[in-house]
């Protein structure tokens, strides 16, 4: 079995061959698929999602995050703190960014939210490099979400999670080798549609299917 390093550092390859329209078709569909499911979880009300700004050959999130902000909902978006735990700024628009002291990311400005505040978003997206159909995540490899997911199911409040992946990095069950402080995640998010994850999900047909 390929090791979690070797499996990020071959996505992250692959997502380097992606031209601008590939993105950009890729942060349309994530963004028409991602507001769809939001509004799945929020039930028709206004609510609050936890989102983060994609970078580099991420799959882009602006377009999501302007339509969950157009939908009504509150955008949490992360910044990291010391000891690779995260804050939540609320986003708008017109929020201005800065680059951030420990991640090769933009940061939101603002008043920082500690981690009660994604514990009570009605989704959160998480970033990833490649997830398996056991709901097994890969991120960027600084264990910043898996110890939120640990606060999270730790303190018995974990919002419904959702992994943004490119269609090609939903890899099959017992792909990617699970470490005791993964935390798996329920769905997949990517251009194509939502893929759900984890037991009883690998008759799953995937995005696409009729
Ligand atoms: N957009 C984004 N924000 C995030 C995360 C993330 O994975 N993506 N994080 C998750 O923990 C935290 C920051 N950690 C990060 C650690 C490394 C890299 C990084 O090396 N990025 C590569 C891009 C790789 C790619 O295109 O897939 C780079 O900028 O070269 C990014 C974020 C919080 N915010
Ligand atoms: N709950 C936790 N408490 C303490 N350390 C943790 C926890 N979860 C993960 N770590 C540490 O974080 C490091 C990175 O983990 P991993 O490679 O799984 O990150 P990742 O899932 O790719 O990143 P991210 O969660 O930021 O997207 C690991 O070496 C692990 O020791």
């Amino acid at each position: 079995m390929a090791s979690k390093e070797e499996i990020r550092s071959e996505h992250r390859r692959l997502r380097k061959t992606l031209s601008p329209t590939q993105l950009e078709d890729a942060g349309s569909g994530v963004a028409v698929h991602g507001a769809d499911w939001a509004a799945g979880r929020a039930g028709g009300a206004p609510a609050a999602f936890a989102v983060y700004l994609g970078v580099s050959f991420e799959p882009p999130t602006l377009l999501l995050m302007a339509a969950l902000h157009a939908a009504g909902h509150r955008v949490l978006l992360p910044v990291c703190e010391p000891s690779r735990q995260l804050s939540w700024v609320l986003w708008t628009p017109s929020t201005p960014f800065v680059s951030s002291s420990y991640a090769p990311i933009n940061e939101p400005v603002g008043e920082r939210l500690p981690s009660t505040a994604a514990a009570s978003a009605a989704g959160i997206f998480l970033p990833a490099t490649a997830v398996d159909r056991d709901g097994n995540r890969i991120g960027q490899g600084g264990g910043y979400y898996d110890r939120l997911l640990d606060f999270l199911d730790s303190s018995g409040v974990r919002p419904p999670t959702i992994a943004v992946v490119y269609d090609s990095e939903v890899l099959p069950a017992g792909t990617i080798p699970a470490e005791p402080f993964d935390r798996p995640v329920a769905e997949a998010l990517t251009p194509s549609g939502v893929v759900r994850l984890g037991p009883g999900s690998t008759a799953d047909p995937g995005p696409g299917a009729p």
